[in-house]
């Protein structure tokens, strides 16, 4: 099993308030994992600590073998992340998005145009790669996220509670297009609190009050129940 994302002994504080406390687990490339917990859980938290947006005192994160206290640079190079907060500029058209995130990540001009176009492909955006994002459904616009953080070819991506605001066939859609790349190799860490984005054959991360409630396969994870039961029964806490 090659590893994709590996957390040891994770914990963080915001002064008194243990937000993680010490959240450990291994997520190999090729796989789809949701990490499932209600607000207040520490999902956030970990977000950034895996961003290095906060910085652990203790612990360790490691991704695709690269360890993120000691070379965050290759480390992080080979993340992909979809924050909560859309962050296209909607005056730009798609392809002008990409162009700009290319330019900021330093990726070579030579081959971007190709780089690009293969992105987009990845989440059937190429049709509309000269739009205004403006214009563009909401669940477009996510695909178009999508695309970007797939441009320096990451190893790990990362999603934040990526369906917020958006309606039912997109987050559907949404869902679909990031099983797919979990199906071509990539390692998903998929944060939500919504049980039906998680499907019976994904790896499962229940995250409560900052610790790892349940780690396995979902079918296996919620038995006879379904998982919205299953996770009440456990917390008294609904989704
Ligand atoms: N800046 C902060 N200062 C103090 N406490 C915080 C801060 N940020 C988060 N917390 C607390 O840490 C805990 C974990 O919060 P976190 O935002 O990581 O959870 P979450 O699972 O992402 O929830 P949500 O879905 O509501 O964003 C919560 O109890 C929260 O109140």
């Amino acid at each position: 099993m090659t590893s994709g994302l590996s957390v040891s002994t994770l914990a963080y504080s915001y002064g008194s308030k243990d937000a993680l406390k010490g959240v450990s687990f291994d997520l190999p490339k090729g796989q789809f994992c949701a990490l499932l917990g209600p607000n207040g859980a520490g999902k956030s938290t970990l977000v950034s600590l895996l961003t290095r947006l906060l910085v652990s005192p203790g612990g360790t994160i490691q991704v695709a073998g690269h360890d993120l206290r000691r070379t965050p640079g290759p480390a992080l190079g080979r993340l992909g992340v979809v924050f909560q907060q859309p962050t296209l500029d909607l005056d730009l058209t798609v392809r002008q998005n990409l162009a700009y995130f290319a330019a900021l990540h330093g990726l070579p001009r030579k081959g971007l145009a190709s780089r690009i176009d293969a992105a987009l492909a990845r989440l059937n955006m190429a049709e509309r790669a000269g739009e205004k994002v403006r214009a563009l459904n909401g669940g477009h616009r996510r695909r178009t996220e999508l695309a970007r953080s797939l441009l320096h070819e990451p190893e790990v991506l990362l999603l934040d509670e990526p369906t917020v605001g958006l309606d039912a066939a997109s987050r559907a859609g949404i869902v679909g297009h990031v099983h797919d790349l979990a199906d071509q190799g990539l390692c998903v860490l998929w944060t939500t609190h919504l049980t039906d984005e998680v499907r019976d054959t994904d790896r499962l991360l229940v995250l409560h009050e900052g610790n790892i409630l349940a780690d396995g396969i979902t079918g296996d994870i919620r038995g006879v129940s379904n998982l919205s039961e299953w996770f009440l029964d456990k917390t008294e806490t609904a989704l």
